[in-house]
């Protein structure tokens, strides 16, 4: 089947400095596909989301949505198929009303407010007085109305940088319930960057593992987590050279 996200080669380095952060990434998404991004701080997960959303440029190397390579797509339009979910939460300024309402402007598409409410109530949101001012929020209750937000969108693909990493355990929970209940329901994948490895196992059933600028692993996740085949994912899962079964 033909994958809906196909990585091709590529590549990118910081600006400023020309440090390669990763090269020849090439990889594939297939429609409802959850997969986990791992590795080590500074290693360019984030970079990487931001690179499939459109939002940063790669140095080389394609991305193709639906066989097409995103030279031939409207950014726009990708971006209503692709959403990237940011680690700090954007609010629009104005009201939480208006912070909803923005990407049905913006795509010119009806506003499903009975999904909107639905969405916010499932995140703990469920009280939220609509006519406040967005900026007014606190950082976890901002990170839950940009999730409710973009998947009034309904992507193919969800791009989640650290979406949780903000949140008290109850809401995190809230959190990941909701995006379960959301890919059993409408069938988008997901490509989520976590620092936590449990999350990584509840969420998804695939791994990227970057490591020293390279994708090293790209495996089913129960099997990166019991059989991690390089040494950097070993070092990263603190396992002995051994394998787990040699742990006391
Ligand atoms: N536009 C930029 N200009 C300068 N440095 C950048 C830019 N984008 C990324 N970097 C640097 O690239 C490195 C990788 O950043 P990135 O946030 O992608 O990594 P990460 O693996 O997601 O890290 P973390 O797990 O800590 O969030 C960092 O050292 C960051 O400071």
């Amino acid at each position: 089947m033909e994958p809906i996200l196909a990585l091709d080669r590529l590549s990118k380095s910081i600006p400023e400095s020309g440090r390669s952060l990763f090269a020849n990434v090439s990889a594939q998404v297939a429609a409802g596909d959850r997969i986990a991004v791992l590795g080590a701080s500074g290693q360019g997960k984030s970079t990487l989301l931001k690179v499939l959303s459109l939002l940063v440029g790669a140095d080389r190397g394609d991305i193709r949505l639906e066989g097409k390579s995103f030279e031939q797509w409207e950014p726009k339009d990708w971006r209503s198929k692709v959403v990237y979910f940011s680690q700090q939460p954007y609010m629009l300024p104005g009201t939480i009303e208006s912070n909803m309402t923005a990407v049905s402007r913006l795509h010119r598409r009806e506003f499903d407010r009975r999904l909107a409410e639905e969405l916010l109530s499932k995140l703990g949101l469920g009280r939220l007085d609509w006519s406040k001012e967005a900026e007014t929020l606190s950082g976890g209750e901002k990170q839950r109305v940009a999730l409710a937000r973009g998947l009034l969108l309904k992507p193919d693909i969800l791009l989640l940088d650290e979406t949780t990493a903000s949140l008290d355990a109850n809401s995190k929970a809230l959190a990941e319930e909701t995006l379960l209940e959301w890919h059993r329901r409408e069938g988008s994948a997901a490509i989520w960057v976590t620092h936590d490895p449990e999350q990584a196992r509840r969420m998804s059933e695939r791994i990227w593992f970057l490591s020293d600028g390279k994708l090293q692993e790209d495996t089913a996740a129960e099997s990166f987590f019991e059989h991690p085949v390089t040494a950097a994912a070993r070092a990263y899962l603190r396992l002995p050279e051994g394998g787990p079964s040699s742990c006391p």
